[in-house]
């Protein structure tokens, strides 16, 4: 909710969203959270549905930390040249969970969405880019929201890390626990929305739904139906938090 000056008085209303998942069926998953139909819109580099009534754009913002954060540059952009820009980007869809940490149909919602190989590898173990003296490897979404998130939907606060790769052993999975203890998810995309986000000075959440738990490779495994019911049920409840939500509140 943005507090504005019209015609003398002052008036809320309310932060606008955009969600952005990797593949259409997440950001459909999302879209059916809400009652009315949402509407295309094309934009230069990417294509958004509009849900009506003050409810978040949705953008399918492709596979991997590169073209989410690209995309998500894209509709950034063309929403502040438009004079309408978003207060608030939430990267949404399924993901690994770190079991028993986050079972399969569980809820993840990132208190540090972290980029888990960007970095060096060196003969003493592998170097975050921050230790060798670039960027950043962790964004940290308004831990007021993530709390008001976890509430209403029943999703565990806790570390959700961005790689390019899934991993596929129970050896990588555990290296991955022990360098990041909080880690509760992995996915593919949320360090890359979340750098977008930042660069243009605006917050980020991300909500993840399990649809595998990250270890041993193991298609069979996968739910992938019954995350995306847990991402439509989530966004359900997640709505009346975003659509309150003030942006001071950090
Ligand atoms: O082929 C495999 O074994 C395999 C296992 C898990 C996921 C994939 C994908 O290609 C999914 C990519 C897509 O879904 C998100 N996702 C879902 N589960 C995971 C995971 O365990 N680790 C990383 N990403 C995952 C991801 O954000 C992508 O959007 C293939």
């Amino acid at each position: 909710m943005v507090l504005q000056a019209e015609e003398g008085r002052l008036t809320t209303s309310p932060t606008r969203v955009l969600v952005a998942t990797a593949v259409p069926a997440e950001r459909d998953a999302v879209a059916r959270a809400f009652p009315a139909p949402a509407a295309e819109t094309a934009l230069p580099g990417a294509a958004l549905l509009r849900v009506p009534d003050g409810g978040p754009d949705l953008l399918a913002a492709g596979v991997g930390p590169a073209l989410a954060a690209a995309s998500t540059a894209a509709a950034l952009t063309a929403a502040a040249l438009a004079g309408a820009p978003y207060g608030l980007v939430v990267s949404a869809g399924i993901g690994g969970g770190f079991p028993p940490h986050a079972p399969v149909g569980s809820l993840v919602v990132a208190d540090a969405i972290t980029a888990a190989d960007l970095g060096a590898e060196t003969a003493d173990g592998f170097l975050p880019v921050t230790d060798l003296g670039f960027g950043t490897v962790t964004h940290r979404p308004p831990p007021a929201l993530v709390r008001a998130a976890a509430t209403a939907t029943g999703a565990r606060p806790g570390t959700v890390l961005t790689g390019s790769t899934v991993t596929g052993t129970a050896e990588r999975a555990a290296l991955l626990r022990t360098r990041h203890p909080d880690a509760l998810a992995e996915a593919m995309e949320g360090f890359g929305v979340a750098e977008a986000a930042a660069a243009q000075g605006v917050p980020v959440l991300e909500l993840r739904a399990v649809s595998n738990p990250v270890g041993p490779r193991d298609r069979a495994a996968w739910r992938i139906g019954e995350a995306l019911a847990a991402l439509t049920d989530a966004f359900g409840k997640l709505a009346p938090v975003l659509r309150s939500w003030n942006p001071h509140e950090r």
